[in-house]
């Protein structure tokens, strides 16, 4: 059958609008460590299948809007999203249970494995195209992601990278969090109208996912490095750009300033991206 053979079907198998999961159905595993709403697990469906559990804290999350919006969400397939298989809500707290990535987040894969992916440039620019195919994908759907970084992406076998957590950060409870001038708003993620106004847009994605590519081509370093909110803040609002990664190519520094372009309409669309990094693709790799 399908599982076995690692594919994971998109809805685990059973009809499309069955996106609720009973807990009955789920066998919780090891902790694979704790995020914004608590911890996740990894877990098995109907005995077999490898998931991954997150298990909601309580008062971590608008869990009644988040219920509205699963229905949604499970109907948003594509081999670069992690997928959201459905969610256990008739107890308290609620279970959200997605795909399970073998090899963690990003940022973290980048820099315990980055050496060897840097020896040869294609993989680190390879993960960028799978990147971006995701979000191209959840741009024709008008999805927003608001908080697309390399920790939020997440790696499996054969350096498959799938973009994680699309549209949860609307859910989330912790004013630290959701307010711009809060100590956990992804400063150095965020695009001068989000910074300034919080406007969200595929086009504040885009600007995170060119602090994604420098991310990427700097083996998962952290950006703006030893430069505090205040003066990223100030910065990004008076143009001022990370500088070229030593092992980025000028063309794949040409992308990343598309997307810091201070006016979000002057941004590239990440179909125009997709192009861009499919023709440094063939040239040069
Ligand atoms: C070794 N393999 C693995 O560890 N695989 C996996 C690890 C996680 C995992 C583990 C712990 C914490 C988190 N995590 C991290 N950041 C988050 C951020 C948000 C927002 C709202 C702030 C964006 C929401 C939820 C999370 C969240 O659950 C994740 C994704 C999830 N999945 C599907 C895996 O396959």
């Amino acid at each position: 059958p399908a599982a076995l053979t690692g594919y994971a079907p998109a809805t685990l198998g059973f009809s499309q609008d069955k996106w609720e999961i009973s807990s009955t159905e789920l066998t919780l595993m090891k902790p694979l460590g704790s995020g914004q709403f608590g911890v996740v697990r990894l877990g098995k469906f109907q005995g077999r299948m490898l998931v991954a559990v997150k298990t909601m804290r309580e008062g971590s999350m608008c869990e009644d809007d988040f219920i509205q919006e699963a229905k949604t969400m499970t109907k948003l397939q594509h081999p670069n999203l992690v997928q959201l298989y459905g969610v256990c809500f008739k107890e308290r707290p609620i279970q959200i249970v997605t795909e399970y990535m073998c090899n963690g987040n990003l940022s973290s894969y980048l820099r315990t494995k980055g050496r060897e992916l840097a020896e040869d440039r294609s993989p680190l620019i390879d993960m960028c195209h799978q990147v971006c195919c995701g979000m191209e994908y959840l741009e024709r759907n008008k999805f927003i992601h608001r908080d697309l970084a390399a920790r939020n992406c997440l790696v499996g076998e054969h350096n498959i990278v799938k973009v994680s957590d699309f549209g949860l950060s609307r859910y989330v409870l912790d004013d630290e969090y959701t307010s711009s001038t809060g100590s956990k708003f992804p400063i150095k993620w965020a695009s001068p109208e989000v910074l300034e106004f919080s406007r969200f847009s595929s086009k504040s994605d885009i600007w995170a996912f060119g602090i994604l590519m420098w991310e990427v081509f700097t083996l998962g370093k952290t950006p703006y490095p030893n430069l505090n909110t205040t003066d990223v803040v100030r910065q990004v609002t008076h143009g001022k750009h990370l500088d070229r990664p030593q092992r980025c190519p000028h063309a794949v520094y040409r992308i990343m300033k598309q997307t810091w372009e201070k006016d979000p309409m002057r941004r590239p669309s990440f179909k125009e991206l997709q192009v861009q990094i499919e023709d440094i693709q063939e040239k040069d790799y």
